[in-house]
């Protein structure tokens, strides 16, 4: 039986900037699926990214309620938002903001620490994860900067999934990588999912999008098409390519 992890009701963004107004998000009711890999996909501007912020509790509705595991956000203050997302909510973002005066291990304690007590057991757990996404024990006292793209993002997303979040929360991850490290970027992001976890991630990228199990399309801050493709296999599978493909031809992408 399916659980729905999020859910949104009327949701709406608007934001004014010198006295006019750009309604962003327009009345959204979204069911999110606890287990699922979500893709959020749409044009340039038609509120992805803005979507994302609100219903991971980075910024809060104009209107509307987003109800995230039985908590409802819209009711949460900033300071128990921010509680709530260090609990809650992954992200990884284009932009990887790891500490550069931190090694990397302490960039990811620096997290973990925030709400784990027993240090040992986290730096157990810290290690283990590197090893899983491919970082070994070599570069465990690098500098941020003494590492490449693809090697940053996937310290990136264990300092994400640190502290076993509900969903991670992904916008373009692999905007600034090359094609091999996207790759060893996104096999992390799917493993993270076959955990158990939920994952909701923006792009525009079809080759990512064909990683998620489900692909929402966004136009104009309207949901315009909702796509179930299955789930995503290492063995290529032309009728899933095919199927998003012609979905995203029938959306005008
Ligand atoms: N903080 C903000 N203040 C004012 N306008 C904003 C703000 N954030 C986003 N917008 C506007 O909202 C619209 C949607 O932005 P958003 O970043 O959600 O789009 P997107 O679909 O993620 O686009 P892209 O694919 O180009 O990243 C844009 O027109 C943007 O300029």
């Amino acid at each position: 039986m399916t659980k729905t992890i999020i859910k949104t009701n009327k949701l709406c963004k608007t934001f004014s900037s010198g006295g006019i107004q750009q309604h962003v998000l327009k009345n959204l009711d979204i069911s999110l699926v606890e287990g699922d890999f979500t893709i959020i996909m749409g044009s340039s501007g038609s509120g992805k990214s803005t979507l994302l912020y609100a219903i991971s509790g980075m910024d809060k509705p104009t209107i509307g309620e987003i109800d995230f595991a039985g908590n409802n956000l819209s009711k949460l203050n900033n300071d128990q938002l921010a509680i709530f997302r260090r609990n809650h909510c992954g992200f990884v973002f284009q932009q990887i903001h790891l500490l550069d005066n931190m090694s990397v291990l302490d960039n990811i304690l620096a997290s973990g620490l925030l709400v784990h007590k027993n240090r040992k057991e986290l730096v157990k757990r810290t290690k283990e994860l590197l090893v899983q996404v491919g970082i070994q024990e070599n570069s465990w006292s690098k500098f941020p900067t003494q590492l490449s793209g693809g090697e940053a993002q996937r310290v990136g997303i264990v300092r994400a999934i640190i502290n076993n979040p509900k969903v991670l929360f992904a916008d373009e991850p692999t905007g600034a990588l090359n094609s091999a490290s996207s790759d060893s970027v996104l096999d992390v992001i799917t493993n993270v999912n076959r955990n158990g976890q939920s994952v909701v991630l923006v792009t525009h990228d079809i080759k990512t999008a064909l990683r998620g199990n489900r692909i929402l399309y966004l136009r104009d801050g309207v949901i315009c098409g909702d796509l179930q493709l299955g789930d995503y296999s290492e063995v290529e599978n032309v009728d899933r390519s095919e199927k998003l493909k012609h979905f995203l031809t029938e959306m005008g992408w």
